[in-house]
C-alpha cells in the first residue's frame, strides 16, 4: 500500500514471486470510469473506490491460501474494509515523500494512466497506517531487492510466531 509511485507494483511482483503467491494487481480492477478520471487528473472519491474495494475483497477471498495484493489503501476505512473481507490481512506500507513520488510518477507519465497532477491529492488522502496492527513500514527509497527481503523476513517471522 501507499501513494502513487511508491513502488507497490514493483514490490508486489517481486514479493509474489519470492513467496510463490499469486499477484493481484489492484490497478487492473479500477473501473474504466475511474481510470479515465485519473488519466484526466481527477482524484477518485470514496464512492469511486467503493466497488473497487469490494472487488479486491472478493479476489482476496478467492485466494484462501494467500496472495499478494497491490492496493493504494490510502484511508483506514479502506484498509478496514479489506481486513473485513480477509481476516489476517497484513499491509506493507511503502513510505515515500512527495518529491520522490512526484519524480517517479512524472518519469513514467507517457506509459501509465495515472496523471502526475494527482500526486498531491494522494498525500492529502493518505492516512498513515503506522500504529495499526499487522503493518510493516518500509522506506520506499530502498532498492527493490532489499524491500523484498525485508517484507519476506517479516512474513516469515509472523508465520513462525
Ligand atoms: N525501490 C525502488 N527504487 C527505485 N525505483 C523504484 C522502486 N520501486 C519502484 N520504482 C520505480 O518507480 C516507478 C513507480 O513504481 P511502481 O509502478 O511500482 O509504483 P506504484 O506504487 O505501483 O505506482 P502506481 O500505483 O502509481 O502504479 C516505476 O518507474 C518504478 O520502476
Ligand atoms: O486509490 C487511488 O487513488 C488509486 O488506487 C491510486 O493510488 C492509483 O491507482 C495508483 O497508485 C496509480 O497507479
Amino acid at each position: 500500500m501507499g501513494v502513487a509511485g511508491c513502488g507497490k507494483s514493483s514490490l508486489g511482483a517481486a514479493l509474489a514471486q519470492a513467496e510463490g503467491l499469486p499477484l493481484i494487481e489492484g490497478d487492473d480492477h479500477h473501473s474504466p470510469a475511474s481510470r479515465e478520471k485519473m488519466r484526466q487528473g481527477i482524484a477518485l472519491t470514496d464512492e469511486d473506490r467503493e466497488g473497487w474495494l469490494a472487488t479486491l475483497g472478493q479476489l482476496l477471498q478467492a485466494h484462501p491460501h494467500g496472495a499478494v495484493l497491490t492496493c493504494s489503501s490510502l484511508k483506514k476505512a479502506y484498509r478496514d474494509r479489506l481486513r473485513g473481507a480477509c481476516p489476517g490481512l497484513r499491509f506493507v506500507f511503502l513510505e515515500i515523500d512527495r518529491a520522490n513520488a512526484g519524480q517517479r510518477v512524472a518519469a513514467r507519465a507517457g506509459t501509465h494512466f495515472f496523471s502526475s497532477a494527482l500526486v498531491e491529492s494522494q498525500f492529502a488522502t493518505l492516512e498513515s497506517p503506522v500504529g495499526e496492527a499487522g503493518v510493516l513500514r518500509l522506506d520506499a527509497l530502498l532498492d527493490l531487492a532489499t524491500l523484498q527481503q525485508q517484507a519476506s523476513a517479516w512474513i516469515a517471522a509472523q508465520e513462525s510466531a
